[in-house]
């Protein structure tokens, strides 16, 4: 088992409080990412969770083995923990070839000669690069020395993997290919896979949980998809989902059972909900479930076309109601509309999510 607990953990940094009453679980087998805006505390809670920091308080287990205690200032070293560290810079040493690099990880646990081969040659098969074992760095593409670094890392077949931002270096079609490598990979040793990352498609595309962090503090964690389709509070449903979502101002009344009555400037909706709710709140809808039309629509909600941009694949369309609310419209392909242009849109009411304007959280409907 090697399930990874953190509890009340605290963290400062010159009188900086980092991290705030951390409480986080990473089961076996988990691909967690740690998400979350630069400076907001994830890659000081992946140092704290491998011992290269120590926080002042809170109890961390590994496989329910006690390794961090504050309290108590106890503090298992780095070594004794089990676990595998790659960093950003992925610092494959110079002078060594890709094998050497590889097997120099297993060279303190002393395998023989043949197994420490078939071992080195098993992690290069895996991050398909054993035809490059001879080669050194300086001869390897940034995405290539990355694949050494992943490789150099389950050589050793560590029970969790932890990688800080490991595809920042590479360009955008490289990442893709890793991304998909990752996962795989994942997929293959079934190692619990803790993530650092402020890129959210990353987070997405390759989790099985995500933890969202803003200034040390935890937001949500959850699967992928509820994070996308449900963030939790207005600030996970502002920093998910690119383009950003759209948020609506709107005047909340439980009408009867089984409806929401809201005043918008888009006019009166309804949604339906279980929950009597009233009070001020913000719609939030994302812009790929509003459906956009040239031609009137028995519902549809007239708007203006502000401007319109079209990206091959995809055109994002921005928009202005008659109340002067701009919204935005992603469209899969092509749409041929000219700037100032009416055209009417439709939104299912039971893609927007509603968030409680006072404490920010998102209303439970069901
Ligand atoms: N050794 C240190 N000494 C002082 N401050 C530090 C130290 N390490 C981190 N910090 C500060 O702690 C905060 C959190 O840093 P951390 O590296 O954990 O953020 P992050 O979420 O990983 O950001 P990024 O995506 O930019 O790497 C930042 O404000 C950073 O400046």
């Amino acid at each position: 088992m090697s399930r990874i607990v953190l509890k009340g953990v605290n963290k400062h940094f010159n009188n900086n409080h980092i991290l705030k009453d951390l409480d986080l679980t990473i089961e076996e087998g988990d691909f967690m990412t740690l998400l979350g805006p630069s400076g907001c505390g994830k890659t000081t809670t992946l140092r704290i969770i491998t011992g290269l920091e120590n926080p002042e308080s809170g109890i961390i287990t590994i496989s329910d083995k006690e390794v961090v205690n504050g309290e108590l200032r106890h503090y298992t070293k780095p070594s004794k923990r089990g676990l595998n560290l790659v960093f950003q810079s992925y610092a494959l040493w110079p002078h060594m070839t890709v094998s050497e690099n590889v097997s120099f990880g297993l060279s303190v646990q002393k395998y023989s000669k043949a197994e420490t081969k078939e071992k080195v040659g098993n992690a290069l098969e895996k991050m398909q690069i054993l035809h490059l074992k001879d080669r050194y760095p300086s001869e390897l593409s940034g995405g290539q020395q990355q694949r050494v670094a992943i490789a150099r890392a389950i050589v050793t077949e560590p029970k969790v993997l932890l990688l800080d931002e490991p595809l920042s270096n590479l360009d955008a079609k490289l990442r893709l290919d890793m991304r998909a490598e990752l996962k795989r990979l994942h997929h293959e040793l079934k190692t619990t896979i803790i993530y650092v990352t402020h890129d959210q498609v990353e987070a997405l595309t390759m989790s099985t949980k995500i933890a969202v962090f803003f200034e040390g503090v935890l937001a949500q964690v959850a699967p992928p998809r509820d994070i996308y389709r449900y963030p939790a509070n207005i600030r996970v449903a502002s920093f998910i989902g690119n383009p950003k979502i759209n948020f609506i101002d709107a005047d909340c009344e439980a009408v009867n059972t089984g409806t929401l009555k809201m005043e918008t400037s888009l006019g009166t909706l309804h949604i339906p909900s279980k929950n009597v709710y009233s009070g001020k709140a913000d719609l939030a809808i994302y812009p790929e479930d509003i459906q956009i039309s040239t031609e009137r629509t028995a519902n549809g909600i007239p708007c203006a076309i502000y401007s319109v941009l079209p990206a091959g694949s995809e055109t994002l369309v921005q928009l202005t109601t008659k109340s002067n609310l701009n919204l935005l419209v992603k469209v899969i392909g092509e749409l041929d509309v000219e700037i100032g242009k009416t055209v009417w849109i439709d939104f299912p009411m039971d893609k927007v999510n509603v968030y409680d304007r006072e404490n920010g959280e998102l209303v439970q409907l069901q």
